[in-house]
């Protein structure tokens, strides 16, 4: 098909169209004006489709000027896609029909495979924080974005919490993921020649029994794959890195160990977050997140998870974070010394869709008495099974 140039208009629509008597299908989307696009038509296919070549979908593939890509060097990865910052978020087009999805890392990151596992035919989008990669969906660079929020050993991944606040996206699913590390190095480089090791700092936390036992100094970058990414280009020879297997294939480094992390059940769940909620259903398990805060007094925790309870609606998670802004006025509102108590917005999850009336009792319930409250999702649940 020719490439055509063309102004997007202002109003954003996705559709997919699909072809008759077939599984494929041409996606059509059309962004925001500031976005100059040029379209060309290419083969691509489903995964269902992908054994059946005459069942090729076309899809309409947007190309960037001057996409920037992080190895020149001729011994590194070629063409590897530089990661999006918040800077370059407004210059940078769209590439590609599939659907876009942001996650925070370099090639190679759990998260990209999450972004995989959550949506099989997806193109993912590596984003340099996780900042970015919610800003990339708000300004419909991206089509969703998929974000950690908590693992098995670790806990929680407290900055998405936080940012699951500040921003207005809506959980739309989750995933899990199990997550087993290898330490990997240069060739040439022996488990004895290391003295420290790179990794996200999640990772470190995961593997710390290992780690110690070696006598490694820990050194906290932004993913796993970026510390093998970081080992690899500078050719460190002291330096080890906590990653994947996939991030080793794609960085050219050795495994000098597998299955370092300290239990072999690791799993971090992962959220898919998109700019448009879901309808909830009750066809399948569906979970429901929230946010909410309290006023201070005895027992008011205990009223609020008791809306919960009275109704028998099982609670699979609950996190605490700072109310930021407000614990700084309350400092400014108290006379001497510092604040009484700080206050905190509690998020909860919990295993029933938003469209079984339990969860509507429990929530109109909770919010007589809240001070604050927010449902971030109602979303089907990742029970592993197909
Ligand atoms: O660094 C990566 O590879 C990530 O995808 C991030 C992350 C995390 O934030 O928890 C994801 C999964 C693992 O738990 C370790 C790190």
């Amino acid at each position: 098909m020719a490439a055509t140039t063309s102004r997007s208009p202002i109003t954003p629509l996705y559709s997919q169209i699909r072809r008759p008597n077939s599984n494929s299908f041409i996606t059509l989307k059309l962004l925001k004006r500031r976005h100059n696009i040029v379209f060309h038509a290419c083969d691509g296919s489903s995964s269902a489709d992908k054994s059946n070549q005459k069942n090729q979908p076309i899809k309409l593939q947007k190309l960037i000027e001057g996409y920037p890509y992080e190895f020149n060097s001729k011994d590194s990865p070629p063409s590897l896609p530089r990661p999006l910052t918040s800077a370059k978020l407004s210059n940078l087009t769209l590439e590609g029909s599939l659907l876009r999805v942001a996650y925070q890392g370099v090639r190679g990151a759990y998260s990209e495979s999450a972004a995989e596992k959550a949506y099989p035919n997806c193109e993912p989008v590596p984003c340099e924080q996780f900042d970015t990669a919610f800003e990339a969906v708000e300004s419909w660079l991206v089509d969703r974005a998929v974000l950690p929020i908590e693992n098995s050993l670790g806990g929680s991944i407290h900055r998405n919490y936080d940012l699951l606040l500040r921003h207005r996206l809506h959980i739309v699913g989750e995933v899990k993921l199990e997550i087993r590390h290898c330490l990997l190095a240069n060739h040439g480089v022996e488990i004895q020649d290391l003295k420290r090791v790179l990794s996200h700092p999640q990772a470190l936390a995961q593997c710390e029994n290992t780690l110690t036992k070696l006598g490694l100094v820990r050194e906290a970058v932004d993913d796993t794959a970026g510390a093998a990414k970081h080992v690899a280009f500078h050719k460190i020879m002291d330096a080890g890195a906590v990653a994947s297997m996939a991030a080793a294939k794609i960085y050219g480094l050795n495994v000098l160990a597998q299955d370092i992390q300290d239990d072999s059940d690791n799993v971090t769940r992962f959220l898919m977050l998109a700019r448009e909620p879901i309808i909830p259903g009750t066809d399948k398990p569906f979970k429901t997140s929230i946010v909410f805060s309290l006023e201070e007094g005895p027992g008011m925790l205990f009223k609020a998870l008791a809306v919960f309870a009275m109704r028998n609606i099982n609670l699979t998670k609950i996190e605490s974070r700072p109310l930021q802004k407000q614990a700084l006025q309350t400092l400014a509102d108290s006379s001497i010394g510092f604040p009484k108590y700080f206050p905190y917005l509690f998020y909860v999850d919990f295993e029933t869709s938003m469209a079984d009336e339990r969860a509507q009792n429990a929530l109109a319930h909770l919010n007589e008495f809240a001070t604050f409250m927010r449902v971030l999702g109602s979303y089907p649940a990742d029970t592993g099974l197909p």
